[in-house]
């Protein structure tokens, strides 16, 4: 079954299959169903009615090919399913090691309104799966993220991490609202939304906040056309995160120009360290951006990936992790 990918339910593809297969009677199904389509989570941010409808389905196939009884919520709940009225939105909730949920809402579509920012993509939950393995080098620092989306990744390292700031960045008006919308579902604050074109307006106590409250979390308006050094050097970043921003030669430019902004903005002792993780879907666009690097002096080292498989998402296509260094 294919149903693990994006799913946004909350039982692993593997262990349901196996459930089913050993299952004699219909209790482990409608223990099943009260773990992903009943969960209360899912009753409260609902995955897309087509992701629902097709895991239905696909459940009541693999439960009539056992010697168990038919179960009447499993059908009631698929009637349902099919009433409901097909949304341009839905919820994603992804299960941290903690047991903890982090939901996002983001479009069904993976392209509207003329951006991707407004689905998360695979490069982003990997980069959360290597930050859950390497909470250090988060932990008490100031991170930017650059081309945040629906913002999944960030939360997901505010959750775990204990950051003491996170500022999400986008360039995209409905991104951005998005985005900040999905930061306070999930609990957080918005303290201070103090940046505007990365120019902040004021400071907050983070150290001591962080203690407190957890992050002191902000959302910035940040085109990587227009950030200039003295706007960059304003948000002292310690370390600087993306996921999935070489996608396209057009936007590589841009991205490189702000790398070395990023990487010239302040004295060398402050530097910041930046991690971006990439889904390799066309060498070309890959070749172009290293070649893009090497023009303007910035060398990298691919880091080792995240070891564990924390979160359901397609790992048939490569995804690197790439540390810059001057
Ligand atoms: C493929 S999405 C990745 C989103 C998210 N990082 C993830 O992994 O799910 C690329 C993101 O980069 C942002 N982006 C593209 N060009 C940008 C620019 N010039 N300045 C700032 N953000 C940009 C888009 O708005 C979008 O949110």
């Amino acid at each position: 079954m294919g149903y693990e990918e994006n799913s946004g339910l909350l039982y692993k593809a593997v262990d349901l299959e196996q459930t089913l297969k050993i299952s004699k009677d219909s209790s482990s199904l409608l223990a099943i169903l009260q773990k992903t389509v009943l969960h209360p989570l899912c009753l409260k941010y609902p995955p897309s009615v087509n992701y629902r409808r097709h895991f239905l389905s696909e459940l009541i196939k693999q439960h009539e090919c056992t010697a168990a009884e038919p179960l009447d919520e499993l059908y009631e709940t698929l009637g349902d399913v099919l009433n409901s009225e097909a949304s341009a939105h839905c919820y994603k909730s992804f299960i941290l090691p903690s047991g903890d949920a982090v939901t996002v809402r983001e479009n069904v579509a993976i392209i509207s309104q003329g951006t991707t920012g407004l689905v998360t993509w695979d490069a982003g939950l990997y980069l959360a799966e290597w930050a859950l393995e390497h909470p250090f080098v988060f932990t008490n620092r100031r991170i930017l993220e650059l081309g945040s989306g629906t913002g999944l990744t960030g939360i997901a390292i505010c959750r775990t991490c204990h950051p003491k700031a996170y500022i999400f960045s986008d360039y995209h008006q409905r991104v951005l609202e998005e985005l900040s919308e999905n930061i306070r579902l999930n609990g957080f604050f918005l303290q201070c939304e103090c940046y505007s074109l990365g120019r902040a307006k004021c400071r907050c106590h983070e150290a001591e906040l962080a203690e407190l409250h957890g992050p002191c979390v902000t959302v910035a308006e940040l085109d990587w056309n227009l950030g200039t050094k003295e706007q960059l050097a304003e948000f002292r970043a310690e370390v600087v995160v993306a996921a999935d921003v070489i996608y396209d030669p057009n936007v590589t430019k841009s991205l490189v120009a702000i790398l070395q902004r990023l990487l010239t903005c302040t004295d060398a002792e402050n530097l910041p360290e930046i991690y971006i993780a990439s889904t390799c879907r066309n060498p070309d666009t890959y070749c172009h951006f290293q070649r893009t690097l090497e023009d303007v002096g910035i060398r990298w080292e691919v880091v080792p990936g995240p070891q564990k498989n924390f979160f359901p998402y397609n790992r048939s296509t490569k995804i690197t992790i790439m540390k810059f260094l001057l």
